[in-house]
């Protein structure tokens, strides 16, 4: 038996068909404002309730914002940082700013794939992580999109052997076909594509599995909502075009 990480995200371990195999890297693809921060966020927060140690890479937004972002949620993580449980890496602010005063993992130069990896590795062996997000990785190859599938494959080598379970956020345009980088696709073990459509007049959310290696999964695009409480996946429904039809 395979062992497993459960999201904890309601509906989503039920989609995977009970949750992301342990010590894969699984791409979260989709385009602006689909919920691919507010995803790994609850993921990790969830794994925090669990018992389970977690890092969140910031590399869009400032950690100060993040950490504001998900106390929104109720996902205060300040108590699991002091507690050595949770770490933020800043690799937003390259230590321009207060950050460097508090900012326990900083990333000085994002260019410096080796400097980069090395914080990560601290990080999880500090914290003792089972879980791992990179917001977004996209990031990390945006001016050398050759390199993209090199640097995934970097640090999907270095995660896997430190035995976290991780969620790269992949950002791509609207409209956009794919998951983003060429490649990339290819080297994760699994994907999640996030999506936010306009049907008559209204933009709806949904998601679908794509892939995931090492377990069965939904096949069918489901409809979700992002509430107060954070993400709530309708597994029993399935998102067609037009409209959202049961399928149980
Ligand atoms: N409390 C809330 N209730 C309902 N929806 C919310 C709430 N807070 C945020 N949202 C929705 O979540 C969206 C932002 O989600 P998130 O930051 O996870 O997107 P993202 O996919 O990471 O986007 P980007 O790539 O642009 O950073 C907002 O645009 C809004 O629609």
């Amino acid at each position: 038996m395979i062992k497993r990480v459960k999201t904890g995200i309601p509906g989503m371990d039920e989609i995977l068909h009970g949750g992301i195999p342990e010590r894969n890297v699984v791409l979260l693809s989709g385009g602006p404002g689909t919920g691919k921060s507010i995803f790994s966020q609850q993921f990790l927060w969830n794994g925090l309730q669990m018992g389970e140690p977690g890092i969140y890479v910031a590399l869009e937004e400032h950690p100060v914002q993040v950490r504001q972002n998900m106390a929104q949620f109720g996902w205060d993580v300040r108590k699991y940082e002091e507690e050595g449980l949770f770490a933020m890496v800043d690799a937003f602010t390259a230590g321009i700013g207060k950050s460097k005063e508090y900012e326990k993992y900083l990333v000085p130069d994002l260019t410096d794939l080796k400097g980069f990896i090395d914080v990560l590795r601290t990080a999880v062996k500090d914290t003792g992580a089972k879980r791992l997000v990179v917001d977004s990785v996209t990031t990390l190859y945006i001016n050398k999109p050759a390199m993209a599938r090199s640097i995934v494959m970097q640090l999907k080598r270095v995660l896997a052997g430190l035995g976290v379970t991780s969620i790269f956020v992949s950002q791509i345009s609207v409209g956009e076909r794919g998951f983003g980088g060429p490649g990339v696709e290819h080297g994760v073990d699994g994907i999640i594509r996030l999506d936010l459509d306009e049907i008559d007049g209204e933009l709806k959310r949904s998601l679908i599995v794509w892939k995931m290696r090492g377990t069965s999964h939904s096949m069918r695009r489901h409809p979700f909502e992002i509430t107060d409480g954070g993400i709530i996946v309708h597994h029993d429904k399935v998102l067609k075009r037009g409209g959202i039809f049961e399928t149980e």
